[in-house]
């Protein structure tokens, strides 16, 4: 066999050639091992050892080095947040207590990099944590403001978020729980995964299918005066299909009589107490969340200040992340979570109202106004919609 007639070769002490064979032979594997620990930034390894191969660097590792390469800066925060002992001598791994100011200081490293990587370059991309089940959804209402509080509440660090509307407890619900999930973004432990869903709301079955998910899911709902709300649905179904009939032949089943008719989807939202007293039988009132549509336009920090105490988050977003834009006539972001320039949300997104008759619009007041004091009397809250 080979090795033996290596070893035959080399036993003999008294032979200096072998010796120095031998010496050679140590060093270039010495060598070898120090050019590898180079290349292959370490975290992508010790992670390896500790069991922790799902986060993303072990990932890059298939992708060749020169992609390793190009990724490093990346790789470190990855590490940091995967494999806690990665970047300790063996002696700090093996100690719980400083292995928890490691893992704190990673976790925070991997944040900075989080917040670094919105605020700064426009990547809002994250390749480190877990997909993850949402733990606040945005529920609705349709046309209330729910894009906004969802583009705002994602600039923060904390928070993770789908940008597109997945429908899931209403039209997808067949798919499965992983297909949802798969759906969401990568989110670190300490943060919170988000998505919102305007129709959530006012469907039957989406109460009891999000409480199954999980009871201690956090609900919020942007709610709007009614029948500013109705217009501005009826204006969106307008823009979309010219050839509807006018707000009032839909809104009133005999407008003489003042009947309206609560079967026109437009109309039904805004009876907001019916839709409400479904979800309380399925979560506390305390888990849910009222944005005021209209102060979300002319005080936004307030609003956002409150969503993020609901969500037990530090107050981060304030004031000085908005600005009013006066072309747009609504409040826009400094700095939205994809981009560092500043961004007003779409055109389709505060769209000149129809005009509707002044007298249809006290009318329909009139209809709601036993709906929303009874939503203010439950909720604890008078939103001065009269
Ligand atoms: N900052 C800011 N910029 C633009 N628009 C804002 C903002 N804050 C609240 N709003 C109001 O949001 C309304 C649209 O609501 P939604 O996002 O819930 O609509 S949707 O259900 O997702 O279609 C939209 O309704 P319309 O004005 O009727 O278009 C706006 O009034």
């Amino acid at each position: 066999m080979a090795y033996r007639v290596l070893s035959s070769r080399i036993v003999p002490p008294s032979n200096k050639l072998s010796r120095r064979f031998l010496f050679v032979f140590t060093l270039s594997l010495s060598f070898t091992y120090l050019c590898y620990s180079v290349l292959f930034c370490s975290g992508t390894v010790m992670p390896r050892l500790h069991g922790f191969e799902e986060h993303g660097c072990a990932r890059l590792e298939s992708a060749g080095a020169k992609k390793l390469l190009q990724k490093a800066p990346f790789c470190a925060a990855e590490s940091a947040q995967s494999g806690p002992n990665a970047a300790l001598p063996r002696s700090e791994a093996a100690s719980p207590a400083r292995n928890q100011s490691g893992r704190r200081a990673a976790a925070q490293s991997a944040r900075t990099e989080a917040a670094r990587s919105k605020a700064g370059n426009g990547t809002s991309a994250q390749r480190y944590g877990n997909k993850k089940l949402p733990n606040a959804l945005i529920v609705g209402v349709k046309k209330g403001g729910t894009r906004a509080v969802l583009e705002f509440i994602r600039i923060h660090p904390d928070v993770r978020a789908v940008g597109t509307e997945p429908h899931f407890f209403d039209r997808n619900y067949d798919k499965g729980l992983d297909w949802y999930r798969g759906l969401m973004p990568r989110t670190l432990d300490s943060q919170i995964t988000m998505e919102k869903t305007p129709s959530y709301f006012v469907t039957r079955e989406a109460p009891r299918r999000i409480a199954s998910m999980s009871r201690e899911t956090k609900l919020i709902v942007v709610v709007r005066n009614p029948v500013t709300r109705a217009i501005s649905d009826y204006t969106q179904t307008l823009s979309k299909k010219p050839d509807i009939p006018t707000f009032e032949e839909l809104a009133f089943k005999n407008r003489s009589q003042g009947v309206v008719d609560t079967s026109w989807n437009a109309i039904r939202i805004g009876m907001y107490i019916l839709h409400l007293e479904n979800w309380l039988q399925y979560f506390r009132l305390s888990q849910i969340h009222f944005v005021s549509g209209e102060r979300l336009i002319t005080d936004p920090a307030g609003e956002l200040g409150r969503v993020q105490d609901f969500l037990g988050l530090k107050r981060i977003i304030t004031d000085k992340h908005f600005y009013f834009n006066r072309t747009k006539g609504f409040p826009c972001l400094k700095k939205p979570e994809s981009s560092s320039l500043p961004r007003c949300l779409g055109k389709s997104k505060g769209r000149t109202h129809v005009q509707i008759d002044q007298e249809v619009i006290e009318q329909l007041r009139d209809f709601y106004r036993p709906f929303n004091v009874k939503f203010y009397e439950m909720v604890g809250h008078d939103f001065r919609w009269d």
